[in-house]
């Protein structure tokens, strides 16, 4: 199957005529926010907030030209305009000071001490499920906690957690993040309208971002887990420069091929100086549950052995079981849904890990959770 460029996307784009009728999109300048993960492409297309509503016909010829590149699965495209100053929502917030262990040149969140990302090199490793079991065993450990979904590709936290969409904006203030399990939430699948695919306020996809950051009352947290979208190129790389991250967790299958794109998630960290908390091994064995025996179907223990070479902290191995796949897909996840049992007791000693790591990074004397055991 040919790849899916960059390129490919705009040399399409320019069979698509702008808002005044006669120049492309592509000459007019108005193609921005390019994320190419496997067949699933979104972009936005910058508008004049006052005639969205017009120019539905234009995203939708932009998103039929795309769908029909090779490769292609599916297509987001996003009207977007920058808000203008003084047009109402949230007042501007006054720059805060980094969150302790963050690069100081970025402010931090309100009432948020810790910011720390969940990443992977590629989809389907099950990151979403990890970051979400992570900040219950956070949570479990006597944190209060917020989680961020910032995967634009495909925002698992409303299924994981079984909230539904944002009904309205609110008229003026902040957004009061939701709560699910007693977690303090956010996803892109909140700001998305299902119909019409125009993002919240109409900011462009990294100002969503900025938004769900800044412009949402989080209350007080320990710690906030920001699920960021898979893979390593240019959006990943810039939303890791947006968030004031204290440190990013990697989750990776023991894999080759996952483990490889896992080096690229480090790499990608240590480009724009944010510490590599650990790696997950995900998917990591399979522990069958009729007669017990154990199989290492992806030749168990390469993320540890990887962690290692690359002088990564291991913070622990997560196995491939049906408990945990029932359980986030029915949005309650397994932490919650069974907190006593050893699954529930992995993601809690990982949480304890991240959090050692978190509070020796940070040299601040702040009590360690304590891991539970049986
Ligand atoms: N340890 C596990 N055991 C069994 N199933 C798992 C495990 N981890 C994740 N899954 C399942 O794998 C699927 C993909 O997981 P998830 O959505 O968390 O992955 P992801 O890496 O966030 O994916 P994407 O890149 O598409 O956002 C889900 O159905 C989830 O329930």
């Amino acid at each position: 199957m040919s790849e899916v460029t960059k390129e490919v996307i705009l040399e399409r784009l320019q069979k698509v005529r702008g808002p005044d009728g006669n120049s492309d999109l592509v000459e007019l300048g108005l193609v921005s926010d390019i994320f190419v993960s496997g067949g699933r492409v979104a972009f936005s297309i910058t508008v004049d907030a006052d005639k969205a509503n017009d120019l539905e016909p234009m995203r939708k010829a932009a998103e039929e030209v795309v769908s029909r590149i090779p490769g292609v699965e599916s297509v987001m495209v996003a009207l977007t305009a920058e808000r203008k100053p003084g047009s109402g929502g949230a007042a501007p917030q006054q720059a805060r000071p980094a969150a302790p262990g963050s690069d100081p040149a970025k402010p931090g969140v309100d009432g948020v001490k810790t910011i720390i990302a969940v990443a992977s090199g590629k989809g389907g490793v099950g990151k979403s499920t990890t970051a979400i079991n992570l900040a219950l065993g956070l949570q479990a450990n006597g944190l209060k906690v917020g989680v961020l979904d910032a995967d634009i590709y495909g925002p698992s936290l409303p299924r994981l957690l079984k909230i539904e969409r944002m009904p309205e904006p609110p008229a003026e203030g902040k957004l009061k993040a939701f709560e699910g399990y007693g977690l303090k939430v956010m996803s892109m699948g909140f700001l998305v309208e299902e119909d019409t695919p125009m993002i919240w306020r109409g900011p462009m996809v990294m100002s969503a971002l900025t938004q769900m950051l800044r412009e949402v009352d989080w209350g007080e947290l320990d710690v906030m887990v920001v699920d960021m979208p898979p893979g390593t190129g240019d959006a990943q790389l810039t939303m890791a420069q947006q968030v004031p991250l204290a440190g990013a967790v990697i989750v990776s299958t023991p894999q080759d091929l996952a483990l490889i794109d896992a080096r690229k998630g480090l790499a990608m960290f240590k480009k724009v100086s944010v510490p590599v908390l650990g790696i997950i091994e995900n998917m990591s064995y399979f522990l069958c549950p009729s007669c017990g025996t154990r199989s290492d179907i992806f030749g168990h223990g390469g993320a540890r052995a990887e962690a290692e070479k690359l002088g990564a902290p291991f913070l622990g191995e997560v196995p491939l079981h049906m408990e945990i796949r029932e359980t986030s897909d029915a949005g309650t996840p397994v932490v919650v849904s069974a907190p006593d049992g050893p699954h529930a007791r992995i993601f809690k000693d990982i949480a304890a890990k991240v959090w050692e790591q978190v509070t020796t990074r940070e040299g601040r004397q702040r009590a360690a959770p304590k891991i539970v055991m049986d």
